[in-house]
């Protein structure tokens, strides 16, 4: 259930479930009429008074059909609409079936109503809404009375998630058969409320077909590849990551990231100091190991030598002459021998390239798609893909699908719908992210994570993914009062709450 549709694969998903059989179209839209006045008799068993806004298309069908069946139960339904839909289509069919009354959207109160569905656009949403359903949907707005929404709250875009001139703020979206990345990107998420997925009589079978590349973050994506131990195994093998350190009053970062290696279960974790900074770090290390590098090469020798998988580079760092100078070492295996699977750049690593992505992308674009993740926040992320990120045609989801072909990385593109996206054209959306996490350090925490799970060789792309929702899940469970500290200390309930580990 985890795939996200776009509504042209929604539509084909449509046409491939109408050619198997047994539902036609108007069948489809008869079963989704359905499923939205179950969940709305058993949200709102008091509601007498309920208006249906119905557009166009078969997203208004879909309105008429759950008025019909309304107005069966006894209820007082009264219906609206702009334009009549098109002769022949299903959502002709379902005017005609509805007896009851239609009236003009000129004569639409929202005052006169206990509750509203949304059926003006689904899918189908072309273009800015104007004019009098503009005006509507303003006036339902500001009026607080609850509206259900079909699909989506309309003015919402399946695909990006944008508000298109104008988008009802629903308590409740009735979705049919997998959510649409609009459904989890913002601002589209805030303005669903609850979103229930209905099966309409879709078979999963279509989706063979389909081939959907785009997944909201669930355990569900990555448990499988969550590593596990056997009875033989040791500290070494289970996986080495290292953590870059900064200098003598930058050193709580590295810390941070370390931590958090070790606790998703890097077997062992060493912090990579500049002598200035040995001694801070020796007084708070225990477990976590400690050795002084100065040169480049003092860096790259020690992690040929003890095989070490994987390393965060950037929390805390501050030299950016020296991160460039690290960056292509640590990209080319020649350097860090073939055992090294994984470098997770955040922070300083990302601001270092600023001035010259391309010096970045080159040095990635040499090595394979799954050695790299970059984690950008909101800011890094316009500083390092400039034009990809000032391009307003695009989503968050194709932002980051583009800069990970750019960069020839998995992007981790942060926010309150984080974006996790790889090379090959996959990519998760997450949905479990809390305010609670906008705290300092926890940044390095997740970047110390993504480092962990890549030292016990992980694929990249579900390590991103897991360390992503397992870091928001670790923020939940503690709650208010949450600093960065606390996350890494969560991850043991966390991972055995999910059987992993
Ligand atoms: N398998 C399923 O999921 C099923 C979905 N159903 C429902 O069908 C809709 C999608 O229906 P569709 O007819 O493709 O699209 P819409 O109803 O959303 O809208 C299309 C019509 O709206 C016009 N339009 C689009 N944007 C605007 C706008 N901003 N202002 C005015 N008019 C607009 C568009 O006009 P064009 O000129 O562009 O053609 C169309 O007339 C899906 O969301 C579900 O609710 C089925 O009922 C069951 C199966
Ligand atoms: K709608």
């Amino acid at each position: 259930m985890h795939e996200l549709l776009t509504p042209r694969e929604m539509g084909e998903a449509d046409r491939l479930a109408i050619a198997a059989g047994p539902y036609d179209g108007y069948a489809l839209m008869r079963n989704a009429g359905v499923s939205i006045v179950g969940a709305l008799l058993e949200r709102f068993p008091d509601a007498g008074r309920i208006a249906v806004l119905c557009g166009p298309g078969n997203n208004g069908g879909d309105g008429y059909v759950a008025a019909k069946l309304l107005s069966e139960t006894g209820l007082a339904v009264a219906c609206f609409r702009n334009h009549a839909p098109r002769e022949n289509s299903a959502a002709f069919l379902a005017a005609a079936d509805y007896e009851g009354p239609v009236h003009s959207l000129e004569d639409f109160a929202a005052s006169e109503f206990d509750l509203i569905i949304d059926a003006f656009y689904g899918a189908g949403l072309a273009r800015s809404i104007e004019g009098i359903e503009r005006s509507i949907i303003d006036a339902v707005n500001a009026a607080n009375v609850p509206v259900v929404s079909v699909d989506l709250p309309s003015g919402i875009s399946g695909a990006s998630g944008a508000t298109l001139g104008a988008a009802f703020k629903a308590i409740l979206t009735v979705t049919f058969f997998r959510k649409k990345p609009g459904h989890v990107l913002q601002p589209g998420r805030d303005r669903c409320g609850e979103i229930l997925v209905t099966d309409i009589g879709i078979g999963e079978r279509v989706l063979d077909a389909i081939a959907p590349q785009c997944f909201e973050n669930t355990p569900h994506l990555w448990h499988q590849a969550f590593p596990t131990l056997s009875a033989d195994i040791h500290k070494y093998r289970r996986g080495h990551a290292v953590i870059f350190s900064g200098g003598l009053t930058a050193t709580g970062a590295t810390r941070l990231s370390a931590r958090a290696a070790a606790r998703i279960g890097a077997g062992a974790v060493t912090v990579l100091s500049p002598p200035d900074a040995l001694l801070v770090h020796a007084a708070h290390l225990t477990s976590i190991m400690l050795r002084r590098t100065e040169a480049v090469a003092d860096a790259v020798n020690f992690i040929r030598e003890r095989k070490v998988f994987s390393a965060v580079l950037g929390p805390g760092f501050g030299d950016f002459a020296r991160i460039r100078e690290l960056v292509p070492a640590l990209l080319d295996k020649c350097e860090t021998g073939e055992a090294f699977k994984g470098l997770v750049l955040d922070a300083d690593a990302l601001t270092a390239f600023e001035d010259d992505p391309d010096q970045l992308f080159r040095a990635a674009g040499e090595t394979d798609a799954n050695a790299l993740v970059l984690t950008p926040h909101e800011g890094e992320f316009h500083r390092l893909f400039g034009t990809i990120g000032a391009d307003q045609a695009l989503s968050k989801l194709e932002k980051a699908r583009h800069a990970s072909k750019r960069a020839n990385a998995i992007i981790i593109y942060k926010g309150p719908d984080t974006v996790i996206a790889a090379p090959d054209g996959r990519a998760a959306i997450n949905t479990n992210a809390t305010p609670l996490l906008a705290t300092a350090g926890s940044g390095d925490v997740l970047a110390g994570m993504v480092s962990g799970m890549l030292a016990q060789r992980m694929p990249t792309f579900e390590a991103a993914a897991a360390a992503v929702w397992l870091h928001a899940d670790a923020a939940k469970r503690f709650g208010p009062g949450l600093i960065a500290e606390d996350l890494p200390e969560m991850l043991p309930e966390v991972l055995a709450d999910l059987g992993l580990g």
